[in-house]
This record gives structure tokens, C-alpha cells and sequence, in this order.
């Protein structure tokens, strides 16, 4: 199974696969200041939440970097500010940026004189990333334990947007658990929603899938419900930019519309995401900032307009689903079954 550099650090700079050129062309930019990397995140070369906080964390190491190029700033804090403030503020919704940064800043206030401060942030980066490889491997197994598993037939798996190793370290969250289920010998095929209108499915998870030759079919999103009715998908699994403390969970415009209709369908619909998704001062859905979008991304796709002129657009890139229409929530701590406060809280226990 392959692990993608979506966003590692290369020659003393961070280097990030350009998405937005995928499936076509496999591009790799490279960047060496914070504000570089947030226009890269924000114009989503990289995308995907535990892939942006890994941005963010080398971000983070090479404004570093950077400023000490000209000597050891005299207060570190109020030298990465400003940079790092730009860095913070590039996209609403995935906690994982925020998450990352905050740890970053752990390293930065726990430092003593004469630390070598930019090879600790370094060092910092290296493991956050490290860890949600090994956070997706684990709870792809979590999860691959969770989904469906027949005698005389293939177990078909919806996906929406992409939750990949394109949108994590490396490994993937909700294709985590399709590449665990895989590597444990179950029988999957997966049916990949399109997500308009930035189509990670189409361009991510596809390519992803075919590069690592799992039976994937292509959909459109107003597809879903019609293969739903007719017994077509045994689960749906998604990942995750935010999850609140009760559970409710923010992800890619679409997934409520796929949860409401797989509770219809008594399909079961499993979340896939790491601890560090996991807001828990975030008391709801309701308090999760949904970012809006340009409306170019629903108008044109790769500069050809598709929509008449002048028509208005809305473009909420992310939805809430609801806790109670989850089934489970998976994660490398484990499984939690129709997810509560309490039981999320418990998670971070011990
Ligand atoms: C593994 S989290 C991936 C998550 O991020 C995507 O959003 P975007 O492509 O806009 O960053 C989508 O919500 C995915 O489920």
C-alpha cells in the first residue's frame, strides 16, 4: 500500500504534492516560509485535515528556520508570530491546524537558552507527522473490524470526498480503514462519491485507490441515494476535519445528506478520525465556523465556466452531521459506538 509525501520536509524546505493538479500530473512545490505554506493550504495544494496539520507543523519549523537565518531572534515568540498568525488563520474548519500549531508552541515556550529552538520545532514536526501514520494504521484496523463481511460476496464501501493518504500523513483515515481492510485479506470494493464541486473523490480518492489497485467505481454525489435503495452499499465511511465534544462531526459538503440517507437505508456509517481531529472545547456542531468557499469552485472547473453568468452561488465546503447519525466513530484509541460526551471523553483518559 502506498504512503504519499503529501506534505513532508525536503532540503531544508517543506515540499507538498500539488492536489490540485492530481490525477494529471504528480507536482511537488516547495516552500520556506509560514505564509508560503498558508497559501498553499488555503489554495489547497494540500488539503485534508491531519495533511494540513502536518503542513502547518513543518510550516511552523521552517518559519524557524527562516528567521534564524539572520541570527537566534532575542524572543522567539514575537518573532514566529506574525507568520505564524497568517499560518493559523488560512482555512476555518479542520481543528488539526490549530491542534498542531498549539503543539508547536509547546515546544517554543518549553525551550531553554542555548536550545537549538528550529531543529526541536523540526523535530516536533517529524513526530506529528510519524504519529498519524501510525494513528491511521492503527485505526484503520479499528475500523476494518467494524464494516460488514459476507461469505459468497464482495463488502461495497461508499466514500465521499478524500480521506486518504492524500489528506493525512500518509496513510488515510476513512481509506485507511479501506487499505486495512484490504491488507487483512477482506473482499472490499468501494464506491467513491465524486464530492463536487472541488472533486477529491474523482481526482483523490480514485487515484488513490487505483494506484493501490482496490476495486473502485466512480459516482456522482446525486447518485448515492438511488444505489443506496436498491442494496448497492453495505457502509458508508468518511473522515473527519472536525469532531465536537458531543460528537456531532464536520466534514465535507455532502456527508450529512450521505448520513440522513444512510440511516434511511439502515446502512451503517462509520467516522473515521484521528484523537487529534477531536475538539473538545467545541461543545456542538453548531459551534464548528464552516468555511465558505469561492464561488469559482462551483462555476468553473480548471478555468472552463460551467454555470451562466452572473448567477449567485453559495459554497459551504464543509456540513455537520449529526452524533446521532453516526454509528461509530473510529479511531486509534478505538471504536466508539453511537458517540456521546461521555464517551468521547473517555477516549482521553489514561
Ligand atoms: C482525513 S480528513 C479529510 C477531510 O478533509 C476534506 O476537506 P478538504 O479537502 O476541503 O480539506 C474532507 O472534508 C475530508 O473528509
Amino acid at each position: 500500500m502506498s504512503i504519499f509525501d503529501t506534505a513532508v520536509w525536503h532540503d531544508g524546505r517543506v515540499r507538498m504534492m500539488d492536489q490540485r493538479l492530481l490525477p494529471d500530473q504528480e507536482v511537488y512545490l516547495e516552500y520556506e516560509s509560514a505564509a508560503a505554506v498558508a497559501d498553499g493550504i488555503r489554495d489547497m495544494v494540500v488539503r485534508g485535515a491531519p495533511a494540513i496539520g502536518c503542513a502547518a507543523a513543518y510550516g511552523f519549523a521552517v518559519e524557524a528556520k527562516r528567521l534564524a537565518a539572520d541570527g537566534n531572534p532575542s524572543d522567539w515568540r514575537a518573532a514566529l508570530e506574525p507568520g505564524i498568525k497568517i499560518l493559523r488563520e488560512c482555512r476555518p474548519t479542520a481543528v488539526n491546524l490549530m491542534w498542531a500549531i498549539d503543539r508547536m508552541w509547546g515546544v517554543v515556550d518549553a525551550a531553554q537558552p542555548g536550545d537549538d529552538l528550529p531543529a526541536k520545532l523540526l523535530a516536533e514536526a517529524h513526530a506529528i507527522r510519524d504519529e498519524d501514520i501510525d494513528s491511521c494504521k492503527t485505526m484503520g484496523r479499528n475500523g476494518a473490524a467494524q464494516l460488514p463481511q459476507f461469505p459468497d460476496r464482495p463488502t461495497v464501501v461508499m466514500t465521499h470526498c478524500n480521506a486518504g493518504a492524500l489528506a493525512t500523513g500518509g496513510y488515510g483515515t476513512a481509506l485507511g480503514v479501506i487499505r486495512a481492510a484490504v491488507e487483512a485479506g477482506q473482499n472490499i470494493q468501494v464506491i467513491a462519491n465524486e464530492t463536487r464541486p472541488y472533486l477529491q473523490g474523482a481526482r483523490l480518492t480514485a487515484w488513490e485507490l487505483i494506484e493501490d489497485n482496490v476495486d473502485t467505481t466512480l459516482v456522482t454525489d446525486n447518485m448515492a441515494g438511488h444505489l443506496m435503495s436498491r442494496g448497492e452499499v453495505d457502509a458508508v465511511v468518511v473522515g473527519t476535519d472536525r469532531v465536537a465534544a458531543n460528537g456531532d462531526v464536520a466534514n465535507k459538503i455532502g456527508t450529512y445528506t450521505l448520513a440522513v440517507l444512510a440511516k434511511r437505508h439502515n446502512i451503517p456509517f462509520f467516522v473515521a478520525g484521528p484523537l487529534s481531529t477531536i475538539d473538545r472545547n467545541c461543545p456542538d456542531g453548531a459551534h464548528i465556523p464552516i468555511e465558505e468557499r469561492d464561488a469559482e469552485e462551483v462555476t468553473h472547473f480548471r478555468g472552463q465556466r460551467t454555470a451562466a453568468l452572473k448567477v449567485k452561488v453559495r459554497n459551504p465546503a464543509f456540513d455537520v452531521t449529526p452524533a446521532e447519525l453516526v454509528t461509530a466513530l473510529v479511531t486509534e484509541k478505538g471504536v466508539v459506538t453511537a458517540p456521546t460526551r461521555e464517551k468521547i471523553a473517555k477516549l482521553f483518559e489514561s
